[in-house]
């Protein structure tokens, strides 16, 4: 029992990979807490360090990276913890909702085996595996069932790939979710029927979530609390409302007035080099607040109206 409440407790995460180009810091001292049934998104422009995070909770980084910091599950430091270990933690305690459905799935498998395969509790018979199947997938494909059921991944659309994908990563029963990306390439129909499936894990099966995506609206609609990321650090995070109503971050208020309903006004600029990354704030040279303290001195993550923030404005 975890008397935080926090089922993950990432400390100081640094992540660089060493290339033939120098060090590229992908995550800088990153720390962040999951509550017991919260919904956590991460978001950030594309290489700001999100699906990294992902992979360092779950030991899935490549080999030319280096990671310091922890991260705690119950109290146990994963990074720290026995590879051996690890794998009894993967996929069954931590479950990954993978970013790409049509190459997670095994395309001579009849959907419904494909989900009693990767279930692989011993202790049970399959007569009663396959209730338990049915029960997660009944939940989440409401009418279907007994077709999707006994047809084969290639008969799905990418909507409902997702959800097979989705009852695979339940059927272990997690402790926390993990999803990459989940509206990826998925056209706007699909993309309110993949929110429809989060809002019901949340509600029904009430999940503890991190949720990586890009896409800002998505993240909007089922997280509770959000990160936003840049350029390897987080620069603000706080509950949904704030992030919406009143983001304190000039680079959250960027991303906001970019949405298509304010009105899509981009943000200016490029982030910088992840080998060369400058001393003061990382976003300073597309801020439109900048001042001469911004160029010299890299900013903190600070307390400010009931979440955090990194900005010499606070
Ligand atoms: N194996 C690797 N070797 C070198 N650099 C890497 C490696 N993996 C990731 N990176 C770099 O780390 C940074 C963070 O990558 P990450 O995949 O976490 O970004 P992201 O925020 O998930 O972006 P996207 O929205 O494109 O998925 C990027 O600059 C990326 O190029
Ligand atoms: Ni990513």
């Amino acid at each position: 029992m975890n008397i935080s409440g926090n089922i993950l407790e990432i400390r100081d995460l640094d992540v660089f990979f060493e290339t033939n180009e120098g060090y590229v810091k992908a995550v800088n001292k990153v720390s962040l807490n999951i509550r017991r049934g919260e919904c956590i998104g991460i978001i950030g422009e594309t290489g700001s360090g999100k699906s990294v995070i992902g992979q360092s909770v779950l030991r899935l980084l490549a080999n030319n990276a280096h990671v310091n910091g922890s991260i705690y599950f119950h109290g146990t430091d994963l990074l720290k913890m026995d590879i051996k270990e690890m794998k009894k933690i993967r996929g069954k305690e931590i479950s990954l909702i993978p970013q790409n459905p049509a190459k997670s799935l095994n395309p001579v498998l009849k959907n419904g085996k494909q989900v009693i395969e990767v279930f692989d509790n011993k202790n049970i018979t399959l007569p009663e595996k396959r209730k338990k199947v049915i029960s997660i997938m009944s939940r989440l494909f409401f009418k279907d069932l007994t077709k999707v059921y006994n047809s084969y991944p290639y008969q799905l659309s990418g909507g409902m790939k997702q959800r097979l994908l989705a009852a695979i990563a339940l059927c272990s029963d997690p402790e926390l979710l993990i999803a990459d990306e989940p509206t990826k390439g998925l056209d706007p129909d699909s993309m309110d029927k993949i929110c429809e499936l989060f809002m019901h894990i949340k509600a029904d099966h009430k999940r503890t979530m991190l949720i990586i995506t890009h896409d800002l609206d998505f993240a909007l609609r089922i997280c509770d609390r959000i990160a936003v990321m840049y350029s390897g650090e987080i620069v603000e995070v706080n509950r949904v409302k704030k992030i919406i109503d009143s983001p304190s971050h000039p680079y959250t208020q960027g991303l906001i007035s970019a949405l298509p309903r304010n009105g899509l006004v981009p943000l200016p600029g490029q982030s910088p080099s992840r080998i060369f990354l400058p001393t003061g704030c990382f976003f300073s040279q597309r801020c439109r607040f900048n001042s001469a303290s911004c160029v010299s001195e890299h900013p903190l993550l600070r307390k400010f109206d009931g979440g955090m923030v990194r900005c010499h404005m606070y």
